[in-house]
């Protein structure tokens, strides 16, 4: 089925895996077989090409989104390397939003791990077509039909899997096409470069009949035509076979399964033509929809250069000390050296210079259109999730979800000329992330930056002194508390002073109410607020606010409140902005300390794969950290523990947990709730 116009032929997919699963190894292999690198770059040498950041390459993980376009067979595909680590969870949820369609690697020995899971139910958040690609079918224990099995076991979308493997472990030698009926082979001298497709040999036939049969039957159950050549016995063209799925998938009814060993160079061109012939062009996804800036009217825009432009910056990062923004173009088209429309900032914005980016190196643009994934140089004022478009025809795209943070660390400048760098260093770092936070504390005359985990503050600051020369020293990672209240109360804020010749009164009255945990903070007015002069509704809402970020125990923001108010005392000629925002905040003080506050402490979801051997101590372990277990899945010789565990009780947990079962329990951990401790 050869795509035919340029949009159709675009691909914009992410890799995205449980850590450890190869997807940089995979796209590593993706990389050297359409042409882009010259030479394999092993993970385990510190090599890989699309790994480029240095700590990466030490670490041996990923942790930046690195955007890298190739071609393969008439189309061109953009892959978006995502991190498997869950700090970095953000980076996931950020390319997954411009993504139109996912390959998602498992390990054959490992199967489904939480973090794949995880992966798999974010994609499916945002309705994104997928591929599985079982991974290390070379790896002692490699077991192709048994990941299948997990994977029809957690996930709502049916696995069909449309090769098998041709032997296992140290026998695996290739894959069984089902569609096409033909064995796949690789040459080890040109490191799999080439490969060719040859008869079935017979004692793998019984098998190959069995599952193709299979994979016919679940086709036949999403399509009426196949269904009706399936059942009469007639045959089906590979062409029909193709079509079929790709609608199935593009609907996230089915997942083609397809197998190979990315390390041992084996199955990975098959991947590249499932990429073209399954997953979605921009053309087959729904219009991207937003709405008018001004109007709040809702719109939509369908993706052709035609329509007027509709970007996302995605991602934001200095490069060289340039900033670099990453777009992706939903409709229109951008031209180097044009004016752009910031419809988030209401800013205008030059696009100096346009790029494609390749792992390592990167192409100028003349032009860039809908469904293409672009950098771009010049935009000052622009951060990850403002939209980019027309001025004429303005939209606000939907902003993407960032997480709330759960640690913080205090940092100092070492000397006063890191002091000197380390404010403007902190604001680059905070445009390209948002989910970092930075804050000055007056009373300690320390920052104190805040994140997702203790890797994600470890990389910031690692990165403070690689990339921008500032060294610091660093307090001890803590967690991030909320405040909240358990009873209804009523209270006032009264404030009355002269400055000059000038009166400030204001006098507001509040009812504080605690809401369910997860609610967040609500505000209400009893009063029309149209019956009230404007200026003071909007500084009551201001004192309001500035309360609730600033916290009343002991400085953390406040949740799971409802503030409702009750009236504003008005005395003519004495009334003043000023005055209602500063009884308005003390009226939130002084209520949230009679309505009997307390602090929720950040309480992660944390999953454990554990031998059997080791069950015991690591449920005893959960709960010393007063964690609750909420689910025990055996799965085999390994079973997988869950459970709610508060952050505070985990730090080291990596080091004990592993010392506790001799290393070979592993864990992942999320935000799930702030919550009692
Ligand atoms: N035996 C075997 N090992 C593999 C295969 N593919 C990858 N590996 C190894 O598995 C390890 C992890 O591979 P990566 O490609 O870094 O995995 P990743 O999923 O990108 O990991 P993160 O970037 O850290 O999330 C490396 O040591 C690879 O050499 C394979 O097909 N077979």
């Amino acid at each position: 089925m050869p795509p035919t116009s340029k949009l159709s032929r675009i691909r914009n997919i992410g890799i995205i895996a449980h850590i450890d699963a190869g997807k940089t190894t995979v796209s590593e292999r993706i990389l050297y077989y359409t042409g882009k690198s010259y030479k394999i770059g092993e993970v385990h040498d510190g090599e890989a090409v699309m790994d480029w950041m240095p700590q990466e390459q030490e670490r041996g993980i990923t942790i930046t989104s690195a955007v890298t376009t190739c071609n393969w067979k008439n189309s061109e595909i953009h892959i978006i390397d995502t991190p498997g680590h869950v700090d970095f969870t953000i980076e996931v949820e950020r390319s997954l939003r411009v993504l139109d369609g996912a390959v998602i690697v498992f390990d054959a020995v490992a199967g489904v791990e939480p973090q794949s899971e995880t992966v798999w139910h974010q994609a499916d958040k945002y309705g994104v077509p997928k591929i599985a690609f079982v991974n290390k079918m070379d790896r002692v224990g490699a077991d192709f039909f048994r990941v299948i099995e997990m994977m029809k076991e957690r996930f709502s979308a049916v696995p069909l899997p449309i090769q098998i493997p041709w032997g296992q472990e140290e026998k695996f030698q290739g894959i069984v096409d089902l569609i096409s009926e033909k064995c796949v082979i690789w040459d080890d001298s040109s490191k799999g470069a080439h490969y060719e497709a040859i008869d079935i040999p017979g004692d793998l036939m019984p098998e190959v009949e069995l599952q193709r049969e299979r994979m016919l039957e679940s086709v036949a159950e999403f399509d009426d035509d196949i269904a009706e050549k399936y059942l009469g016995g007639e045959e089906i063209s590979q062409k029909e076979l193709h079509a079929a799925i790709r609608k199935a998938t593009l609907a996230v009814r089915l997942v083609p399964v397809l197998c190979g060993t990315a390390l041992k160079n084996k199955g990975i061109q098959p991947l590249l033509d499932a990429v073209v012939d399954f997953l979605p062009s921009p053309e087959d996804v729904p219009p991207v929809s937003g709405i008018h800036p001004v109007t709040k009217e809702e719109l939509t825009r369908i993706s052709s250069t035609k329509e007027p432009l509709a970007a996302l910056a995605f991602k934001v990062m200095q490069d060289e000390g340039r900033k670099l923004t990453y777009l992706r173009i939903y409709s229109g088209q951008i031209k180097t050296g044009e004016e752009l429309y910031n419809a988030s900032k209401n800013r205008k914005e030059k696009a100096s210079r346009l790029l494609k980016m390749h792992a390592n190196k990167r192409e100028r643009l003349e032009q860039a259109g809908a469904g293409d994934i672009v950098s771009v140089m010049g935009l000052k004022e622009t951060a990850t999730g403002d939209t980019i478009c027309d001025e004429a025809h303005p939209i606000l795209l939907e902003s993407m979800e960032f997480y709330e943070p759960v640690i913080s660390q205090a940092i100092e400048a070492k000397t006063p000329a890191d002091q000197e760098k380390l404010s403007l260093a902190l604001q680059k770092l905070m445009d390209e992330d948002p989910t970092l936070r930075v804050k000055y504390d007056d009373e300690t005359a320390q920052t104190v930056i805040s994140g997702m985990g203790e890797l994600h503050l470890d990389v910031i600051i690692d990165r403070l002194s690689r990339e921008f020369h500032t060294q610091v020293n660093v307090g001890k990672p803590r967690v991030v508390y909320r405040e909240t209240i358990r009873k209804k109360v009523e209270s006032e804020g009264h404030f009355e002073r002269e400055l000059g010749d000038k009166k400030h009164f204001g006098h507001v009255r509040l009812i504080l109410e605690p809401l369910e945990r997860g609610a967040g903070v609500e505000t209400d007015w009893i009063p029309e607020t149209d019956a009230l002069p404007a200026e003071y509704v909007r500084a009551t809402e201001e004192g309001i606010s500035e309360a609730v970020q600033s916290g009343v125990i002991a400085g953390y923001p406040l949740v799971d409140i409802r503030v409702s108010v009750a009236g504003l005392t008005i005395k003519e000629g004495e009334s003043s902005p000023i005055g209602y925002k500063i009884a308005a905040a003390s009226a939130l003080r002084d209520g949230f300390n009679k309505a009997d506050p307390l602090l929720l402490e950040p309480v992660m979801m944390v999953s454990v794969i554990t031998p059997a051997e080791f069950m015991g101590e690591v449920i005893g372990d959960i709960n010393a950290r007063r964690g609750e277990v909420q689910e025990i899945t055996p799965k085999g010789a390994i079973s997988e523990i869950r459970a709610r565990v508060p952050l505070k009780a985990l730090f080291g947990y990596s080091t004990d947990l592993r010392s506790a079962t001799q290393g070979r329990a592993v864990f992942t951990m999320q935000f799930f709730a702030y919550d009692q401790g």
